[in-house]
């Protein structure tokens, strides 16, 4: 048996009262199987501005923040796929924003980095959204094998392209950090959600940031474990914290034997190795 647990935040931009945060939270699990944790987009710092981010950006592999959580990852026991955090590299000067997914050893095992970036005009106090002014996009497609089957991973507004997921081939988990704006979370979080686990006949784990933060920018909450025939097992609404729930791998089988559609599927993705 496996546990699949998303955490939800209203986070600030100041990274040690989140991380404080996210500790407290892992502290008070019992962990006694391999037990998967999902942090929201921006995470560490949100709400900050731009510079606020490019002011934590670590390199991959190496830096405070990756030490911090990789620490909590081994000192709790669990895995951390964590949301979005800003990566600096040599040949762009805007960040990436990374998901970096750490094991119950706290070693960093997978990195992706956040290919579809929110330049989205919408109807609350923020407005206008222009996120790849400061990110640099992903190119990558990421899914990795683990105690809990095989891992996709996408971020926020990724969620809204069908096509990402196809490429992914045959998932068992798909993770999805993000900070959904109050607006467009009302409207299309759970329906994209359920959408993919269904498509994808895979669980969903969707951590997203919740309430009103530092900007005056609100999210949407609901964070949500959704079961690969599409039902949402587990929601948080609007407070913080924790939720999760097993991982179900004979109905996983099941549905994937009575209804086969990655089989059927004439559009069928050749981008990624069939496993
Ligand atoms: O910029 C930051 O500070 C952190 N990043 C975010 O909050 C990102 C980009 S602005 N948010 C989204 O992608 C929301 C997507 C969304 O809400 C939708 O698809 O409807």
């Amino acid at each position: 048996m496996a546990n699949l647990m998303v955490l939800q935040m209203t986070s600030c931009p100041d990274v040690e009262s989140n991380l404080a945060f996210v500790e407290s939270q892992l502290a008070g699990l019992t962990v006694t199987e391999p037990t998967m944790v999902v942090l929201p987009e921006c995470f560490a710092c949100f709400g900050g501005g731009d510079n606020a981010q490019a002011n934590i950006a670590e390199t991959i592999g190496n830096g405070p923040v990756q030490q911090r959580l990789a620490q909590l990852a081994k000192t709790f026991g669990v895995w951390i796929v964590a949301g979005s955090f800003p990566t600096r590299n040599s040949f762009d000067h805007r960040f990436s924003a990374s998901c970096l997914v750490f094991n119950d050893q706290g070693e960093l095992i997978a990195d992706y980095q956040k290919i579809h970036l929110f330049d989205v005009q919408v109807a609350d106090n923020t407005g206008r959204y222009a996120e790849s002014a400061s990110t640099q996009p992903g190119n990558k497609i990421v899914c990795f094998d683990s105690p809990f089957g095989r891992v996709g991973v996408a971020i926020c507004y990724d969620l809204r392209f069908a096509g990402l997921f196809q490429a992914m081939g045959e998932i068992d988990v798909l993770v999805l950090p993000a900070a959904f704006t109050a607006v467009t979370g009302q409207a299309h979080w759970l329906p994209l959600l359920r959408a993919r686990a269904i498509e994808l006949q895979c669980y969903v784990a969707a951590a997203n940031q919740t309430g009103i933060h530092a900007n005056g920018r609100q999210t949407y909450g609901h964070s949500s474990v959704i079961s690969p025939w599409g039902e949402v097992l587990v929601e948080l609404p609007a407070a913080t914290g924790l939720v999760g729930t097993k991982i179900d791998y004979a109905l996983l089988a099941d549905i994937r034997q009575r209804m086969p559609v990655g089989q059927h599927n004439c559009f069928r993705s050749t981008f990624v190795e069939p496993r």
